[in-house]
């Protein structure tokens, strides 16, 4: 079932809900040095299909690497990915066949630039029917670590399932609904012989990793350990497996452009456990692979590429 509206222009490609865009003589995309006139846009992203977001340069880096394989991409002899986006250091941009693996740095701030930017830039292109991916770290509730959540409703700190901007010095509401469709597919992507879990779940969006995920060891704090269990077990009642800073924003911003998209995102620490995240960089890595395989054999599938 699909939960979202679709937003598609005359020509089939992605429409734009701004309508000052038409009339600008040119559009910058400033946060990734791309713009309309400098760059042409459309032979370089006209035939992308799905984008997939996550907050570090390096691991969208890695993720890019993993498709080249998984897609079988053939690189020209002796040449790596290039960053797409390197005359700036806000962001990183790589293309394996019609993926865009972007990074869209922390919390709601820095993906709201980066997905205002990415949804002209695939307008401008002309590009048709894309599906975007979250693919994320959180801290997880009552979980192994290590377990991967596939969002099936983002929540804000307060477990309202929108997003509350403030537009024109008035709070505007939008909703944050998901594509249950895409979230079920990406579901039936784990496989049974995967070392790990795959679970559906809420997942909170906090404006903090400290104080805002109810953490006891941030520089401040002014509640106790009860105070924070209360507030992880009845979030847990409620039905919140894990917790970030992005999905609400992902969720809402997408809806609001009419555009599908999940968040997957691997589980680093049981929060019900503790704070701090402290589990060994090379498991913790094998553990941020794990939504990226997921994601990985979703858009094989979708590309009529056959399991190995
Ligand atoms: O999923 P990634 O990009 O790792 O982001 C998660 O990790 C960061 C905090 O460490 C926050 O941005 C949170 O959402
Ligand atoms: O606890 C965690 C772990 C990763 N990312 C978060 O936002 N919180």
């Amino acid at each position: 079932m699909e939960t979202c509206r679709r937003n598609v222009d005359l020509n089939g490609g992605i429409h734009l809900p701004n309508p000052h865009i038409a009339t600008m003589e040119e559009d910058v995309l400033y946060h990734f040095a791309l713009g309309t006139k400098s760059h042409d846009l459309k032979k370089m992203f006209g035939d992308v299909k799905f984008v997939c977001t996550g907050g570090s340069p390096k691991r969208m880096q890695s993720f890019a690497y993993l498709l080249v394989e998984e897609l079988g991409h053939q690189l020209p002899a002796g040449q790596t990915l290039v960053n797409i986006t390197k005359a700036t250091d806000r962001y990183s941009m790589f293309k394996v066949g019609p993926v865009l693996s972007v990074s869209h740095g922390m919390g709601i701030p820095s993906i709201s630039i980066m997905l205002h930017e990415i949804i002209k830039l695939l307008s401008h292109a002309g590009c048709q029917d894309v599906t975007f991916f979250r693919i994320g770290t959180s801290g997880g509730l009552g979980l192994t670590p290590g377990t991967v959540v596939i969002t099936e409703q983002a929540v804000d700190a307060l477990l309202k399932p929108s997003m509350e901007f403030a537009i024109l010095g008035k709070k505007v509401t939008r909703p944050a609904d998901l594509d249950r469709g895409l979230t079920n597919q990406l579901l039936d992507c784990a496989m049974a012989d995967d070392h790990f879990q795959t679970v559906l779940g809420k997942t909170m969006c906090t404006d903090d990793f400290y104080e805002g995920q109810a953490r006891l060891d941030g520089a401040l704090c002014d509640y106790t350990e009860e105070d924070k269990m209360q507030f992880l077990r009845e979030i847990y009642d409620k039905g919140v497996r894990n917790i970030e800073m992005e999905c609400i924003c992902f969720a809402a911003m997408l809806n609001q452009a009419g555009l599908k998209g999940a968040v997957v995102c691997a589980t680093l620490l049981d929060r019900l456990k503790g704070d701090q995240v402290s589990t060994p960089h090379e498991i913790m890595s094998e553990w941020q692979q794990r939504p990226q395989k997921i994601v990985a054999r979703y858009i094989r599938r979708q590309l009529g590429i056959s399991s190995k």
